[in-house]
């Protein structure tokens, strides 16, 4: 398990006061930050810009020390034992950054093996595994600036894998892809959790993406974490707005009247059409098994049945106007 316990990070920069003088000042990116990754799960760590996510997730990776608190990965510290926990962990970014464009894929994959202190056979057959996996294997051969932005990106995924990392950090692993591409990314990031067991903290500003990979969600602001469940648990905390639409066949106005009674906190609009009943309903939960009771016990036909459920997104919008209000 990585855990972070009580983790800050302080930054001073130099602030020019006029054209002779500048003075120092402290920037506090993260504050005393809690934050746990277990095995096979898939963790999200979101935030606008500026919250603090890079800063973290550099932190949980050891490229940058904490200022204060402690990080330990299966019970290594980070940063006493940085080297021990480099071999159990990786990074995959999303954009075109972090490979080498002139060498192959395959080269590209040989030369970060070797920085793991890789060699040989064993080398070898990681890389041959590693393509295989990611579909570049006829590929392996071409210079990585022929290759297109999603082959880039899955060559991105295998070299975050060289060293067959117990934890994964993805930073915008889908940045720019199409559609179908990013589609296969988001089954290759389940699969790392679910068949291999991995640790993955993954930051997105795709939010159906995070909603649909992510066991829990961190959601920080100002460098602190304001929010930390589920995305359904998240989404039902913020979000208090389902809207149901439904058609019946036509429905009496005591009928309707006693509905309005039952479903307090609700808005309800009733629209009778030539044959059949059309109802939107506006509710702080999701009203779909009330009304399929109601229909079922008043031996009432469902003709049209549509639920828009509230989504991380809309969460996320909540909080942010909640914030700036
Ligand atoms: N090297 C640095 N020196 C000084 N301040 C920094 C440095 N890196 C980040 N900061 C500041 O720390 C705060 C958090 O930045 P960070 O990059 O971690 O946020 P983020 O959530 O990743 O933002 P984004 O989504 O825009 O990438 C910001 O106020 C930023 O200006």
């Amino acid at each position: 398990m990585i855990e972070a316990k009580g983790i800050s990070k302080y930054y001073t920069i130099k602030k020019r006061k006029n054209f002779f003088r500048s003075e120092k000042q402290i920037v506090c990116a993260v504050k005393k930050l809690d934050l746990s990754i277990n095995e096979g799960e898939i963790v999200g760590l979101l935030g606008l810009n500026g919250a603090g996510k890079t800063t973290t997730i550099k932190m949980l990776s050891t490229l940058l020390n904490p200022t204060e608190g402690q990080i330990t990965v299966d019970g290594d510290d980070a940063v006493k034992d940085a080297m021990k926990v480099k071999k159990k962990i990786n990074m995959i970014a999303g954009g075109e950054r972090m490979l080498y464009w002139r060498l192959t894929g395959e080269e590209n994959l040989r030369y970060f093996g070797k920085l793991y202190q890789l060699s040989g056979l064993q080398l070898e057959k990681r890389i041959a595994y590693l393509l295989d996996q990611v579909g570049l294997s006829d590929s392996k051969d071409v210079p990585v600036e022929l290759y297109s932005k999603g082959m880039k990106q899955r060559l991105q995924i295998a070299r975050g894998l060289i060293n067959d990392p117990k934890y994964l950090f993805l930073d915008e692993p889908t940045l720019g892809l199409d559609a179908p591409v990013a589609k296969q990314l988001r089954g290759l990031v389940k699969d790392l959790a679910s068949q291999e067991n991995k640790g993955i903290l993954l930051t997105s500003h795709y939010l159906e993406e995070v909603e649909e990979l992510c066991d829990r969600v961190y959601i920080i602001e100002k460098g602190t974490i304001i929010l930390h469940d589920t995305p359904e648990k998240i989404i039902a905390s913020v979000v208090k707005n389902y809207h149901l639409m439904i058609e019946t066949s036509s429905l009496s106005v005591a009928l309707q009247n006693k509905i309005k009674k039952e479903l307090v906190n609700c808005t309800i609009q009733f629209t009778d059409l030539t044959d059949s009943t059309s109802i939107h309903i506006d509710a702080p939960f999701d009203p779909t098994s009330f009304f399929i009771n109601i229909c079922m016990n008043e031996a009432i036909s469902i003709l049209k049945l549509e639920l828009k459920r509230p989504r991380l997104e809309d969460a996320i919008l909540t909080l942010a106007k909640e914030k700036s209000a």
